[in-house]
């Protein structure tokens, strides 16, 4: 879906420049956007004073077109351009702007600040006066709204280049999704995010919002088997793989087994424990797939787990201790893998497997790449990658998140949607977004326990 990709500055140029050798052109995509954009500042306006702050490129542009939209409305709008237009298409929507052009701000003030300084073609930090003048205009004004992006974010990265700069009630994303919009640090200086469509087209190479799944009901000849067994093999520390059991009990999957040498007395009693021998648990054909690594430890035994796991040939998540352990010539080619790293296993995954990248998005598709698994790079800005280069970005998740065993529960979701037999990227992706919809659903101050029991209602969203 066209609305829920997300593109690099590469991708938009090259998008704008797809519809511009079908017949568009700048000017008219340039129209398309400030008339869209100037829709919402008119809206969140309401007769209030705008200034509009307009740079040299084709941001700048979008602002003039802005200007002169909500003056032809009757609007009270001043635009402050420190900076002449230096592109073509941004020095005609200066000429057709009819209202007042200053080029110092210092007394502009009134409801609503529009800022046009730069867009997605930002390369490096604001230069000190326009920083000063962006952050003086934001103090004087009621709302600020960003047109395409807050001027001084990086739009791949999601960086800030400059610190304090404003913080935004409305961003006006252009044409499609950038990285940013869903990326930290950037994300949270942006207020309400809306997308103005220009007609950019379905990109191939594009990365994937993760949204709401379509999960829907059993089938009616649904049994237990069909709707997939998985097993949950504990370690050291009991707790752990109980959370990710009530988890996975609550996800999809029609049988939950925990393979453990613990006595687990607090179990629910629909959980199916299993004491004997782990690599008879592992051979019964009817599990479609195992977790292993929530609280499993480090020591010869847990590596022995985890050998036997790999050598089952079936389908798993690698979680924690397993992803410390994990040595690369183990795992199973044609083998469905799933790994849920946090950071600190992120980075001893990739020197593990000699992935060198800068930000979680690179190392999450550097080591889906290198190890040929389905890598979720878990945090506040959760991140999937696939083998083939496919990346999907998850919506940011409640904060409330931040406390021990959460990543236990995303886990156990991940094994009951792969038992579901769904591909391991789709498993990935649903497990996201459940997880963080049984997070808001739990409201502040949950715990871990509290969002197993959260999982039930997060399916029920997804029905
Ligand atoms: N290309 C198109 O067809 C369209 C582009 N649109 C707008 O165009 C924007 C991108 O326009 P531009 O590529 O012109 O880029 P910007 O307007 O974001 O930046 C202008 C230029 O300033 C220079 N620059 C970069 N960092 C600077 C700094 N710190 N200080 C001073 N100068 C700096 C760069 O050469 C950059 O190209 C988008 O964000 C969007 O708002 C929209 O009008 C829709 C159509
Ligand atoms: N600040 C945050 N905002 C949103 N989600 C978060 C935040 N911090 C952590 N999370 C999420 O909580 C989970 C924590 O997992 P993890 O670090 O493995 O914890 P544990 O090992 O205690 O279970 C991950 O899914 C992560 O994405
Ligand atoms: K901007």
């Amino acid at each position: 879906m066209v609305e829920s990709q997300v593109l690099t500055v590469a991708q938009m140029r090259a998008a704008e420049q797809d519809l511009i050798d079908r017949g568009s052109s700048v000017d008219r995509l340039m129209k398309l956007a400030g008339d869209g954009a100037a829709e919402w500042v008119w809206r969140l306006a309401s007769r209030r004073r705008v200034t509009v702050l307009c740079g040299p490129g084709n941001n700048g542009g979008d602002g003039y077109v802005i200007a002169e939209n909500l003056r032809r409305r009757g609007a009270e709008v001043t635009v402050v351009a420190p900076m002449a237009p230096k592109t073509d298409a941004a020095k005609s929507a200066r000429s057709r702007f009819g209202g007042p052009v200053v080029s110092d701000g210092g007394k502009a003030k009134g409801g609503v600040l529009v800022d046009c300084l730069f867009g997605s073609g930002l390369t490096r930090p604001l230069e000190p006066e326009h920083a000063l003048a962006l952050r003086d205009l934001g103090k004087r004004h009621e709302q600020l709204i960003a047109i395409d992006l807050p001027s001084g974010i990086e739009s791949d990265g999601g960086k800030i280049l400059n610190e304090n700069l404003p913080a935004y009630d409305l961003t006006l994303a252009l044409g499609a999704w950038k990285y940013a919009h869903w990326r930290l640090p950037a994300r949270f200086r942006m207020g309400e995010l809306r997308l103005v469509p220009i007609g950019i087209g379905h990109c191939e190479s594009a990365a994937r919002l993760i949204g709401k799944p379509n999960i829907g009901p059993p089938a009616s000849d649904a049994h237990k088997y069909t709707r997939g067994l998985c097993a949950v093999i504990a370690g050291k520390m009991a707790g752990a793989a109980l959370l990710s059991s009530k988890a996975a009990m609550r996800a999809g999957a029609g049988y939950v087994k925990l393979v453990s040498d613990h006595s687990h007395p607090s179990a629910p009693a629909g959980l199916v424990l299993e004491t004997g021998d782990l690599d008879e648990a592992l051979a019964h054909r009817r599990v479609r797939a195992v977790l292993i690594g929530p609280g499993l430890g480090r020591d010869d035994e847990a590596r022995s787990k985890l050998a036997s796991v790999l050598a089952s040939k079936k389908s798993a998540v690698l979680d924690a201790d397993a992803l410390h352990l994990l040595d690369p010539s183990q795992l199973q080619r044609d083998c469905s893998y799933l790994a849920t790293p946090h950071d600190g296993e992120l980075e001893a995954l990739c020197r593990n497997f000699a992935v060198l990248a800068a930000d979680r998005a690179g190392k999450a598709l550097g080591l889906a790449k290198a190890s040929g698994m389905v890598v979720v790079a878990k945090g506040p800005d959760t991140v999937v990658a696939a083998p083939d280069g496919t990346l999907a970005l998850a919506k940011p998740a409640p904060t409330w998140l931040s406390t021990a065993g959460t990543g236990d529960i995303l886990a156990g979701i991940a094994v009951s949607r792969m038992a579901t037999g769904i591909p391991a990227f789709e498993a990935a992706c649903e497990a996201v977004w459940l997880h963080g919809e049984a997070a808001r659903l739990a409201g502040p101050a949950f715990i871990a326990d509290d969002l197993a029991h959260k999982v039930a209602d997060a399916m029920a969203a997804a029905l």
